[in-house]
């Protein structure tokens, strides 16, 4: 006879959205599912209706036939142990039947309602017969409902909601409808500094004052505020506490995404999942500019020793005196006090806002936390390295010929080192491209560009003057470290550079 299936193992907190498919996905379906997973809830989804939603506005309106939101939702609600169900766009009466319907067939620990009429954009996102639905029917099954103030007024047939005190009657009057609690949320409060919500349990009333963050990106607020919410309760939370940490994570995902920029439109969404490591990886790490290529200082151990220099002294100079971006090329250092030496320049060019890369030992990238590392062709693969150091760190890669090019580009490197442009005593039996190579490498490169080998002084301003824009900058050795004064030679470079460039399409 065949085993039955038995479960056994650790039951997750589980959330049931029934909402409507923001193609933009910083709301809708898509920013429940994300909320839930940044709380550590399970997250299943029953689609009411498919949205063309971007940060301009709704396009169109896709509803998902009656019955088949049925179908989904005993799928869901009668095989997964569904704790709570979180609702946000019910394009019709219909709908709304159908769900009560479906939770009185299988009922869940608590109902949360996002009354969703109007999208922040303006355009409709529930038919005329939804709001009575609303009132008649799902409101009384509800553990809570969150209205933004738009959603009261229209809920409580076109009241006008112009202050913390007309929150606050409008939350009593929902209240009578039915649900055990309401929130009334203030973001859209006209000219308010903070961003204050009205908790209302029937007997006492809660002002939740959060700070009001400056961003564009608040689109999907409200959904993932109810989602929170619902996660909250599904983890066991009481409700007040439920809201306010919902509250909290609402306000902390605005402040993290505050500049992101994710279409071009007036409202943009922001980033859920902002505690994973990975961002948070990302977030100290200062982003890759192409400009900073442009006066790219390459340390070298040899000359240091015949100045009689340290490597932290060689790149302080060089920072002194205007190079944009240090690498340090270490071959023959011993990897104890290339590491030592790494530390102290991490710092120097953290304080100068100048980015350190390391040559070659992605190991020493890691230990010292640089902003990332510049491999050959015979190094490690870009592929790896990009896996060992992940999505924040800068990866630059030397390459010769428009296929080297284009393989960098698909491994994922940030910008391309072009050369020798002109013969080099730093680096041995290397082939000279010359101007022509450095343009045909340009103009195949996706990436931008910085020119490397044998260039100075003399010749820096022909370097500029191939004139293709991608080229940002030209990355020298001697031309810095084998003089006398390093940050004088760095100072002369640069300003060659900014007059050739004045002329040509290089540019700070
Ligand atoms: N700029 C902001 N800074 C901080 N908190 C905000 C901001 N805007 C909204 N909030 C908070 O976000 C939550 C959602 O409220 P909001 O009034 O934006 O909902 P909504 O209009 O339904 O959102 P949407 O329909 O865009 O998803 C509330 O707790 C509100 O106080
Ligand atoms: C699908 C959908 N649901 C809810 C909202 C409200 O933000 C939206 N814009 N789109
Ligand atoms: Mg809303």
């Amino acid at each position: 006879m065949a085993a039955m299936a038995v479960n056994v193992g650790r039951k997750m907190p589980h959330v049931l959205t029934v909402a409507g498919s923001d193609s933009g996905a910083g709301a809708g379906i898509q920013a429940d599912i994300k909320s839930c997973g940044a709380l550590g809830a399970y997250c299943s989804s029953v689609i009411t209706a498919v949205t063309a939603q971007n940060t301009v506005g709704v396009q169109g309106v896709h509803p998902v036939p009656e019955e088949f939101v049925a179908e989904q939702l005993r799928s869901v609600l009668s095989d997964m142990s569904v704790d709570v169900v979180k609702t946000g766009m019910l394009p019709s009466l219909g709908v709304i039947k159908v769900l009560c319907h479906s939770l009185k067939e299988f009922p869940v620990r608590a109902l949360v309602v996002d009354p969703v009429l109007v999208s922040t954009s303006g355009d409709m996102l529930a038919g005329p017969s939804t709001l009575s639905g609303y009132r008649d029917e799902l409101f009384a099954m509800a553990d809570i409902v969150t209205p933004n103030l738009k959603e009261a007024s229209a809920i409580l047939g076109g009241v006008s909601l112009r202050t913390v005190a007309d929150m606050r009657s409008a939350a009593k009057s929902i209240h009578d409808l039915g649900p055990r609690n309401v929130l009334v949320k203030g973001g859209d409060l006209k000219g308010s500094s903070d961003a204050t919500d009205i908790f209302f349990d029937g007997e006492n009333y809660h002002v939740l004052r959060g700070s009001r963050i400056n961003t564009r990106n608040t689109h999907g607020t409200g959904c993932t505020l109810a989602s929170c919410i619902a996660a909250g309760l599904a983890k066991g939370l009481p409700m007040l506490q439920a809201v306010q940490s919902a509250k909290a994570f609402v306000e902390s995902a605005l402040d993290y995404s505050k500049d992101i920029i994710v279409g071009n439109g007036p409202q943009g969404p922001f980033d859920h999942l902002f505690k994973l490591d990975t961002h948070a990886h990302n977030a100290g790490t200062r982003s890759f500019e192409a400009n900073d290529l442009f006066l790219y200082a390459v340390t070298d151990p040899g000359m240091n020793r015949k100045w009689g220099r340290s490597i932290v002294d060689a790149v302080k100079a060089a920072i002194e005196g205007g190079a944009t971006l240090i690498q340090l090329r270490e071959k023959e250092t011993e990897t104890r006090e290339f590491i030592e030496a790494a530390n102290a320049c991490v710092e120097i060019c953290h304080s100068n806002g100048v980015p350190l890369l390391i040559n070659d030992r992605v190991d020493v990238a890691l230990a010292c936390d640089a902003d990332g590392v510049h491999v050959g062709q015979s190094d490690m693969p870009v592929q790896t390295v990009r896996k060992i150091l992940g999505p924040g760190k800068i990866i630059g890669v030397s390459c010769k010929t428009p296929d080297q090019v284009e393989q960098a580009w698909a491994d994922g490197a940030d910008y391309i080192g072009c050369g020798g442009v002109f013969p080099t005593t730093t680096k041995a039996n290397n082939r000279t491209v010359g101007l022509d190579g450095l343009k045909a490498v340009c103009l195949a490169s996706k990436l931008p560009v910085v020119a490397i080998g044998g260039i100075g002084t003399a010749n820096a301003g022909s370097v500029v003057e191939v004139n293709i824009p991608n080229l940002k900058g030209v990355a020298v050795v001697s031309a810095l470290f084998d003089r006398e004064c390093i940050a004088t030679e760095a100072r002369k470079l640069k300003s060659i550079l900014m007059e050739s460039s004045s002329h040509a399409k290089i540019s700070v």
